[in-house]
């Protein structure tokens, strides 16, 4: 498919969380409320990388999920084209499903580890109707794997254990590229791999951006890859949603103390610049405090 086929086809796409809470059960019969009240939306129309940015346990993946609609949150609203995505028709479900996409962390995950890893792509023709017949599919699935720079004859044929954590995140990204989806729904998908791959695996993220129009939400607890890849930033504190901007905006002046405190955090090669503060809560307020020695 020409690339400019791809964007001049592409109808403006929405989708939407309203005023999400997720509540799990805690232990002995507490309540964790992992997404407290977020409301944000990603659009087609104007393809952006933002970034979500918060601490372990913040309610990033939670986030993740409801997005991809693997979780019902416990109140409020996901919807895609204006559509409560619990309520889709089985048509309109098939067309979401495809048109948001996960790259996750730990892509053994998504792989079986008693089939080949073709059997992604091979599964993605067949569920979304990509190609007729098999010397068309594999087609696809070479054009896929060159997009993201895999040479289809070190991967195809292999076991996900016998590729490497880079070549693995890249078969997801292939399998994105086969899909063409307005929306890529990124988890820490870097966060295993070391610096060189992970540049590799942001630069093409940034490609399908600029060149597919793929919005993506780039989740991270790591401040220089969302330098990286620039855009548009949301920080998460303990389930909320507390700053969005550009990420020159945000980082140039960030208003939140726990924002600051990420700012401030991100690892300078200097063994004597130790990390000075941390972030306490005063009355549910968060502040930054020295860290005493
Ligand atoms: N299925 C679940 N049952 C109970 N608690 C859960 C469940 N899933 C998540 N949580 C809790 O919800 C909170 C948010 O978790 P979540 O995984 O969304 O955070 P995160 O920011 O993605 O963390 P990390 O960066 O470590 O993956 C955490 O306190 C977590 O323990």
């Amino acid at each position: 498919m020409a690339v400019a086929e791809t964007v001049a086809e592409a109808v403006a796409k929405t989708i939407r969380l309203d005023d999400i809470t997720q509540v799990f059960p805690g232990r002995l019969g507490t309540k964790v409320v992992a997404v407290d009240h977020v409301s944000f939306e990603l659009k087609s129309d104007t393809p952006r990388i933002a970034s979500l940015v918060g601490a372990s346990g913040s309610g990033k993946s939670t986030i993740a999920r409801i997005l991809l609609g693997l979780q019902r949150p416990t109140s409020g609203q996901v919807t895609y084209q204006g559509k409560d995505v619990g309520s889709l028709s089985r048509s309109e479900y098939t067309t979401y499903r495809r048109d948001v996409q996960p790259v996750f962390q730990d892509p053994y995950a998504i792989f079986n580890p008693f089939y080949r890893v073709d059997r992604i792509f091979w599964k993605a023709i067949r569920n979304f109707k990509l190609a007729h017949g098999r010397a068309a599919g594999m087609n696809k699935i070479e054009e896929s794997l060159e997009a993201v720079r895999l040479r289809p004859g070190e991967v195809l044929g292999r076991y996900a254990h016998q590729l490497s954590g880079g070549q693995r995140q890249r078969l997801m990204l292939a399998r994105v590229h086969m899909l063409q989806p307005s929306f890529v729904i990124a988890d820490e998908p870097v966060s295993m791999l070391d610096a060189q791959v992970r540049r590799h695996f942001l630069d093409i993220m940034i490609d399908f951006q600029q060149t597919y129009g793929m919005t993506t939400l780039f989740i991270t607890h790591d401040l220089s890859t969302v330098a990286y890849v620039g855009g548009d930033m949301m920080t998460i504190y303990k389930g909320q949603i507390v700053e969005q901007g550009t990420v020159k905006e945000v980082m140039t002046h960030p208003s939140h103390a726990y924002t600051k405190l990420l700012i401030d955090s991100v690892p300078t090669p200097d063994p004597n610049d130790r990390w000075k503060t941390r972030v306490e809560l005063k009355d549910g307020v968060p502040r930054i405090v020295p860290i005493e020695t």
